[in-house]
């Protein structure tokens, strides 16, 4: 079989990361003599819009999931080089289009969670050739939402988070430190620099959660994540229990709480414990309904999507990687 690599590169993710990740892989594809086409984002959300000219000019067709290996026919395989936001829009278009096309991922942005929480390696050349050597693609739980009150749907890998760490992403995003620090591989200072501030600005907000047959109220949350694997923010592990492996996800809810008790979560989550607690709350999933009232901040695989009020259906999907 040979493979015909289509390479979306988002050059600025991880502050430049991904130019120079591209760089290696480029060279490792050249080098090794693979028939290959690149496709460079130059503004936001572009990947989408690239994934969709692939799809019209039905460049990803026809991957070998029921073929003999060792066929002359060709087949093109789909390979993201960036962060989560790129993969995220990626995966998203896919989707929109209908086209589970599985994706071959080299992850060059700043948090990495899913990369994390698929334990990738952190070489990206070492990650090309696990996908050069993969014969087959692997499915895994992805997540959706509908949302009743927008009308808008979207998949998602690592989480959507509404409240405290919607703020903490929408302001990390905008700052202009997290640029010149992800240079210098100190990202997560931005990240910390946002939460301290956000911890003091986010207000408690009410929220309705329909899970497992239950129906639950809760008037105070401070943070509101559904996650699918372990971690948020590059590398805290909100729900150090959940795993791709399992075709379940975790509701997590922290209530607003006296700043100490807030430091006591810090430490128990910074040091990847589990823990117990009234005012922090997980409920693992496989569906769920979940309403606010008041409009919050929201991240989704740490892209911000803005302050909405909410009545989300989420549910397990799935998406094939190499
Ligand atoms: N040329 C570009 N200029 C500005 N933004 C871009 C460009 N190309 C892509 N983007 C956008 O950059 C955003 C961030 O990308 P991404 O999340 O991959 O990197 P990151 O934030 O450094 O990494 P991570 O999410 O893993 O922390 C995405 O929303 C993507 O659409």
């Amino acid at each position: 079989m040979k493979r015909i690599y289509h390479v979306i590169i988002n050059p600025v993710a991880g502050g430049g990361k991904g130019s120079e990740v591209a760089k290696k892989i480029l060279s490792e594809l050249t080098e090794h003599q693979f028939t290959y086409h690149t496709y460079q984002t130059e503004y936001p959300n572009h990947e989408a819009q690239l994934v969709q000219t692939l799809l019209e000019q039905n460049k990803l067709h026809g991957f070998p999931n029921d073929r003999p290996l060792g066929s002359e026919e060709t087949f093109p395989m789909l390979l993201v080089i960036g962060g989560d936001g790129t993969l995220h829009h990626v995966v998203n278009q896919l989707h929109a289009y209908g086209a589970n096309y599985p994706v071959a991922y080299i992850p060059a942005g700043t948090g990495n969670d899913f990369a994390r929480a698929l334990g990738l390696p952190d070489d990206p050349v070492e990650q090309f050739w696990q996908v050069v050597k993969t014969r087959l693609p692997k499915t895994l739980p992805l997540l959706s939402y509908q949302d009743q009150i927008q009308g808008d749907s979207q998949v998602f890998f690592n989480n959507l988070g509404i409240g405290l760490d919607g703020k903490i992403v929408r302001k990390t995003n905008e700052s202009a430190r997290k640029k010149w620090l992800s240079k210098w591989h100190l990202a997560h200072f931005s990240y910390l620099s946002s939460a301290l501030v956000s911890l003091f600005e986010q207000k408690a907000f009410p929220s309705r959660i329909e899970i497992n047959g239950q129906s639950i109220r809760m008037d105070k949350t401070y943070l509101c994540t559904i996650t699918n694997h372990p971690y948020f923010g590059g590398g805290v592990a909100i729900a150090p229990t959940v795993s791709l492996e399992k075709a379940e996800f975790e509701l997590v809810i922290v209530e607003k709480v006296a700043w100490f008790k807030l430091c006591y979560f810090a430490y128990h989550i910074l040091r990847k414990k589990d823990f117990r607690s009234r005012s922090f709350h997980r409920y693992p999933a496989k569906k769920l309904r979940l309403v606010t009232t008041t409009p919050e901040e929201t991240q989704i695989d740490g892209e911000s999507i803005g302050a909405r009020c909410y009545d989300l259906t989420i549910q397990l999907t799935e998406q094939a990687f190499w």
